[in-house]
């Protein structure tokens, strides 16, 4: 039993009127503020606004030695005795004799108090006030715990577990209804329009409920009416303060589209865990027509918060679940998508634009796309596995003549004519991807439709999509793998899935990359944007590393040329001083000084990102005489002793001119590089085919002349899966898991949004308990990854195993007399790495063994070597094979050929 109040309120419910009615626990009121304010609003960290210290209390059990003076007690609740209250909403026709009732306000303090006093409140409070937009005054020290309004006199009631008081209790409820429903006839101005909300109460061991909350997972769901921004607010107005003009920066709720001054948005927002959403709408999907804005921030953000804090947010609502596009209200051929289908479906290499709930056709063999009953209005991606098949009348057409299926609008044979083709006889084309085209029944392919002359014009007149250059090159490397045209040679079979999921920087978005490229899935153009973007100013910072360095190499250096010159005899000080500033190999020019100055005060102040990569048009001249000077190049040589550098600038660095450049493309590789996947968002897909007759890795020899074989790769950063893995049970029919622990994990620590300082690895291995103990993941095969198997090498010289408490015992029995030479030595660290990995492999499958009774398989890999995530993903299709053969009738033995390691330490 816990009561949370304000530190003010239980020291004035001690003091004056608790005494005499007591239970016999005595409660020790400790200050548990620290944990509280991290769930509070995010403070500006640009001005120190009083307003913002907001103190908390906690009341906990005393339980210390007796002491001689009054400790302050408080009432202890009874939790069990509450009626607990579910929460529905209808639409207002609905014709429902459930009570309504109304949000409840927190009042004044003393009035709360004094009813204390009159013990009228048996039990705890049902309502209290949120951070309330509506409220203008809103009360700072309120903690959100219900709904809240703005009706300044509506009643506040208590509730009692015995039936009596449920009696009671639907007659204030009655009453407090007409009095809110009279308030709100008299309300003048407030933040929202109020929700209408149904709330029935069951017993506390009660399982039945009338219906639950709002479920995103669930399409089959009554959607939750959304909440609006009163329209009673003048436009230009603070929905909070009401003040302001039209021309006060404003930041707006994506989902109910109040808009908010500077000074109220923090406030009204909170920690932003949605990203841009009031408190009291936080868990209800965005308005559809902001998702074009979502990770798009506004000034007013930028200004009150720390860029990083800004990036978290905007990634916050780019990723999290609520804010996706609901999907099953996106039909395609008439099919309601699962959430697989729509993940790739925004993933692939090109998604439809600005997709919103609605029906829409696809014809996936030559990748048009459009609004059902409508002409096509773009090409993507062809060959997803979305939908249903195309219908004939997908588009309503009424000519007659169809392409793959569809009977063509008008105006698609306007364009068949313009081109001339010819279309006498109401031919059924197949169009293939790459515009290739023939006749039914004909199997002589004719010409590609986007190499007629003037197709651009006649497109672009007609309102119809014609395909970039790089969509036609795309299309045709997928028209030459599948060695004919598509027809008949489609791939019905739906593809074996495999989850990627891991910790953040496992790795996963390395491997995921390291598959792309291994698999031809090309990146798209705004993955490729993304990744220039980021290397660029990534560049800037791990240059300004090297000039912090060289700064600090150049004192040294002085130093070390006045000491030698001191200790020459017959050598004054200051002329040493002079011959010295002209020597120092570690000095810049002025102009290349000035630069360098710059850019470090840049980065500490926090302000990369807001200069570069726009700047690099600016500075890539810079960068070219910095790179070509000599004392950045003694720096260069270097800069192992920096280390800050990160590891991975070894491999920018070389070509930071390059790159500096505006002209600069990222190569795959540099994507591969590049830190974070390009879409930002923790869900990406994406579906590779193995076509059957040219050799493959992901093929053994004997499987060349079978069918094309086709897998979806869907990856999601753990911290994606909200608490306890919650969001798992949305995917469906998933093959394999691939879960993915960084090796060197072991000794690094990170801070959660509770202030508890972790172990990534035993986090690692919380998040791994939790997926493989998920019902829906209750009988399927998991390959454990354990990456950066490279770096591990490197850390096990200096950094032991045992640094962390799950690893204690790992002991590897090395004779120290074969490693004597330096190459012994690192023979031995590969050695024991080997050994470190075997162990930590052992570990996991234990556990797994424990948990589930059946076997973990597990793989060393290094994310950035191509070999070794082909290698692991190889494996994984031995593991699924292997599986589905032990789940047949024991007949068959198992032939086990994996080159992977097994281990049975
Ligand atoms: N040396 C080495 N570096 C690796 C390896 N795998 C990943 N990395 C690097 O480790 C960092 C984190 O990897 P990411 O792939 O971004 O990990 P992630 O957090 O799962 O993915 P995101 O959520 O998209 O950031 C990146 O800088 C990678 O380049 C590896 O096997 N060896
Ligand atoms: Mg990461």
């Amino acid at each position: 039993m816990v009561v949370v109040a304000s530190s003010m309120e239980i020291s004035q419910i001690s003091s004056s009127h608790l005494k005499s009615s007591l239970r016999s626990s005595i409660w020790y009121i400790g200050e548990m503020g620290r944990i509280l304010r991290s769930i509070l609003p995010i403070r500006s960290t640009k001005e120190d606004d009083d307003e913002y210290n907001v103190e908390y209390s906690f009341a906990t059990e005393y339980t210390g030695p007796p002491v001689s003076y009054d400790i302050p007690r408080a009432v202890p609740v009874d939790i069990a005795s509450i009626p607990i209250a579910s929460v529905v909403s209808v639409s207002s026709s609905g014709n429902l004799s459930l009570p309504i009732i109304q949000p409840v306000v927190k009042r004044d303090t003393k009035l709360v108090l004094s009813e204390i006093n009159d013990s009228r409140f048996g039990s705890d409070q049902i309502g209290a006030d949120a951070h309330s937009p509506s409220s203008p005054e809103g009360d700072r020290s309120s903690v959100s715990l219900g709904f809240s309004d703005s009706h300044e006199n509506s009643k506040e009631f208590s509730l009692s577990s015995d039936g009596d008081g449920l009696d009671n209790y639907c007659h204030e409820i009655e009453e407090l209804h007409d009095a809110s429903e009279e308030n709100r006839t008299h309300e003048v101005i407030s933040g929202y329009d109020n929700r209408t909300q149904i709330v029935t109460f069951r017993e506390p061991e009660s399982h039945a409920m009338v219906q639950e909350e709002s479920s995103f997972d669930d399409p089959g769901m009554v959607i939750q009416e959304k909440p609006h921004a009163s329209s009673h607010v003048k436009k230009g107005l603070c929905h909070r303060c009401l003040k302001g003009n039209r021309f006060t920066f404003k930041e707006v709720c994506i989902v109910c589209d109040a808009k908010y001054c500077s000074n109220c948005v923090l406030r009204v927002m909170g920690s932003m865990p949605e990203g841009r959403k009031c408190i009291t709408c936080i868990g209800y999907p965005i308005d559809e027509s902001k998702r074009g804005h979502l990770g798009k921030c506004s000034k007013v953000l930028k200004q009150l918060l720390s860029d990083f804090q800004v990036k978290q947010i905007m990634q916050f609502e780019e990723s999290c679940h609520i804010n996706q596009l609901p999907y099953w209200l996106v039909i395609v051929n008439g099919k309601q998508l699962s959430l697989e289908e729509a993940v790739q479906l925004r993933t692939c290499a090109y998604p439809p634009q600005r997709l919103r709930p609605g029906s829409y056709w696809y014809d996936k063999l030559s990748g048009f796309w459009g609004k059902e009953g409508h002409k096509p209005c773009q090409i993507i991606s062809p060959q997803l596995s979305v939908g249903a098949p195309i219908k004939e009348n997908a588009s309503n057409g009424t000519t007659k003549v169809k392409i793959n299926n569809r009977v063509i609008t008008k105006v698609e044979l306007l364009m068949l004519k313009c081109a001339r083709i010819n279309y006498e006889g109401s031919p059924h084309f197949w169009v293939s991807h790459d515009g290739s085209y023939q006749e039914e029944g004909q199997n002589q392919v004719k010409a590609k439709i986007w190499e007629k002359p003037g197709m651009k014009t006649i497109c672009s007149l007609l309102s119809l999509p014609m395909p970039s250059k790089s969509f036609i090159s795309y299309a045709e490397e997928m028209v030459n793998n599948d060695g004919k045209l598509g027809q008949g040679n489609i791939d019905t079979k739906s593809p074996t899935k495999l989850l990627l999921v891991g910790q953040d920087q496992s790795g996963t978005s390395a491997i995921y990359k390291q598959a792309k490229i291994l698999y031809n899935v090309p990146f798209s153009e705004d993955e490729r944007q993304k990744a220039k973007s980021l290397i660029q100013s990534n560049l800037y910072l791990y240059i300004s590393i090297l000039l912090k360095g060289l700064k600090q190499f150049e004192e040294e250096y002085s130093i070390q040329i006045r000491r030698k010159l001191m200790d020459q005899p017959g050598t004054s000080a200051a002329g040493g001083l002079a011959e010295n500033i002209e020597t120092n190999i570690y000095t810049l020019s002025a102009k290349l000084k000035y630069f360098s100055d710059w850019l470090i005060q840049i980065v500490t102040s926090g302000n990369l990102e807001l200069v570069f990569p726009a700047a690099t048009r600016e500075y890539a001249p810079v960068v070219e005489e910095l790179w070509n000077d000599k004392a950045f190049q003694a720096t260069y040589a270097r800069r192992t002793e920096l280390h800050a550098l990160p590891i991975v600038a070894d491999y920018f660095l070389p070509q930071a001119v390059e790159i500096s450049r505006t002209t600069y493309e990222p190569s795959d590789v540099d994507i591969l590089y590049a830190d974070g996947i390009s879409s930002s968002n923790g869900l990406t897909s994406m579906e590779f085919s193995v076509p059957s007759l040219l050799p493959d890795i992901f093929m053994e020899a004997t499987e060349q002349t079978n069918l094309l074989q086709r897998y979806q790769l869907i990856r999601v950063n753990s911290n994606n899966l909200g608490d306890n893995c919650k969001w798992l049970s949305m995917f469906e029919d998933i093959d394999l898991i691939l879960y993915c622990v960084d090796l060197t994990s072991y000794n690094e620590f990170y801070t959660d949004n509770n202030l508890i300082v972790k172990n990534k690895m035993l986090e690692s291995k919380n998040i791994f308990e939790n997926i493989i103990t998920h019902p829906r993941f209750k009988d399927k095969a998991f390959l454990l990854i354990l990456n950066k198997f490279d770096l591990l090498e490197k850390k096990i010289k200096t950094a032991p195993l045992t640094q962390c408490e799950w690893f204690k015992d790992f002991n590897p029995f090395i004779t120290n007399q074969s490693f004597n030479s330096d190459e012994s030595s690192r023979n031995r660290a590969a050695l024991v790495a080997q050994y470190g990995f075997q162990y930590i492999a052992a570990k996991f499958k234990r556990m797994f063994s424990e948990l589930t009774g059946r076997k973990l398989y597990v793989s060393p890999v290094t994310g950035l070597e191509a070999d070794s995530v082909g290698a692991a993903l190889r494996y994984g299709k031995e593991v699924l094979r292997w599986v589905d053969e032990e789940n047949k009738p024991k007949s068959s033995t198992n032939e086990w050929s994996s080159e992977s390691i097994e281990t049975n330490s």
